[in-house]
């Protein structure tokens, strides 16, 4: 069942129940695998046994999980053969770490996040052989613990390994996730995939967060919507400095996709309000040093990762 080609998950723990773990545990769960999830916070979890996840808006359902637990090292008990990393960015590394005491050859573990490099972090504790990165396409917040509101859902959501070698594992992944009811499909362009969500979320989260605004305020708003479409075209050209692809039609496809967010407040709006440590460093942190590193100024990502930053640090 391990073995490099005949890769055939049945368990799966999912790490955060935030909005975007609940999505995926409760579609797992659905298609008949055995779900663990797990959060720091028990009343997140709580609900997620019984009367199990709501899901409502662009997906409706509810649907229980096999189990739930309050921390990565109880996982060690009874090994999943899939861990889904559903946490802030910030938080990742720890999470790895936590993995690295039970993480055994045969064991994957997926960055299914916001941020450029998540899956470096993991790679850089487990290597690179267990780790998968993916790129999310639906927008969700938290209504209640375990009740999630999706206003948006755009699949396929993609995913690729960080060693060749994985690559039948990632097959078999998407193609639960596919069965589940969360269409994902194996790419091998997940780098340029990721910079496009990057992008989009490096100009709309922070500038959302400090005028705490939804998408579609941001961007018809007309002093703030010239702000982010200046944080886009400063990160499409950090982009091609560093030779990576967005595709001749990103600039379109990106305001398109940012609009249709509409009464959305991304994620770090969220962080905001619950006075939470922000995926700063992963956005404008991580365009600011692909400029440095391409001789790209990047003026308008600096000066709105310092305004986060300062708000950040009065919480
Ligand atoms: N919300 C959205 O619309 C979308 C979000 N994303 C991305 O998906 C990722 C998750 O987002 P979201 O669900 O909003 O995040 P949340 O922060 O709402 O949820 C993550 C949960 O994980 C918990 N957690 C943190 N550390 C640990 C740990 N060591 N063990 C167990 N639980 C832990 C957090 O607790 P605590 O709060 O105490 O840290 C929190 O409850 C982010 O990268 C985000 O950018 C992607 C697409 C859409
Ligand atoms: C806004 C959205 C849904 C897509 O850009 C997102 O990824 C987030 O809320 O962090």
């Amino acid at each position: 069942m391990k073995e490099k080609t005949g890769f055939n998950p049945q368990s799966f723990a999912v790490i955060g129940a935030g909005p975007v773990g609940c999505i995926v545990a409760a579609f797992l769960a659905k298609g008949g695998y055995d779900v663990t999830l797990c959060d720091v916070i028990p009343e997140l979890i709580e609900p997620a046994t019984t009367p199990g996840i709501i899901l409502e808006g662009a997906e409706n359902l509810q649907q229980a999980v096999t189990r739930t637990c309050t921390n990565v090292d109880d996982l060690a008990a009874n090994p999943p053969d899939v861990i889904i990393i559903t946490v802030k960015a910030t938080a990742t590394p720890l999470i790895a770490s936590a993995i690295e005491s039970f993480y055994k050859e045969g064991m994957y573990v997926v960055s299914w996040q916001n941020g450029i490099d998540t899956e470096l972090d993991i790679a850089k504790i487990l290597g690179k052989k267990p780790v998968m990165r993916a790129v999310v396409n639906y927008g969700c917040g938290l209504v209640n613990p375990g009740h999630v509101r999706i206003p948006f859902h755009h699949p396929p959501h993609y995913i690729q390994e960080l060693d060749p070698e994985s690559a039948p594992a990632t097959e078999a992944i998407a193609e639960a996730f596919t069965k589940s009811g969360l269409a994902t499909s194996r790419t091998d362009q997940i780098v340029s995939m990721v910079w496009r969500k990057s992008v989009m979320n490096a100009s709309t989260n922070p500038v959302c967060a400090v005028t705490d605004m939804t998408l579609g305020e941001a961007l018809t708003d007309p002093f703030v919507s010239q702000a982010v479409r200046g944080l886009v075209k400063e990160c499409i050209k950090v982009a091609r400095g560093n030779e990576i692809s967005l595709g001749w039609d990103y600039y379109p496809y990106c305001m398109e996709y940012m609009m249709g967010g509409g009464a959305h407040k991304p994620s770090m709006a969220s962080d905001f309000a619950m006075k939470r440590r922000t995926e700063i460093d992963y956005l404008s942190g991580k365009i600011i040093e692909y400029g440095e590193q391409a001789g790209i100024e990047t003026p308008c990502n600096t000066a709105i990762r310092a305004y986060v930053k300062a708000l950040e640090a009065k919480f």
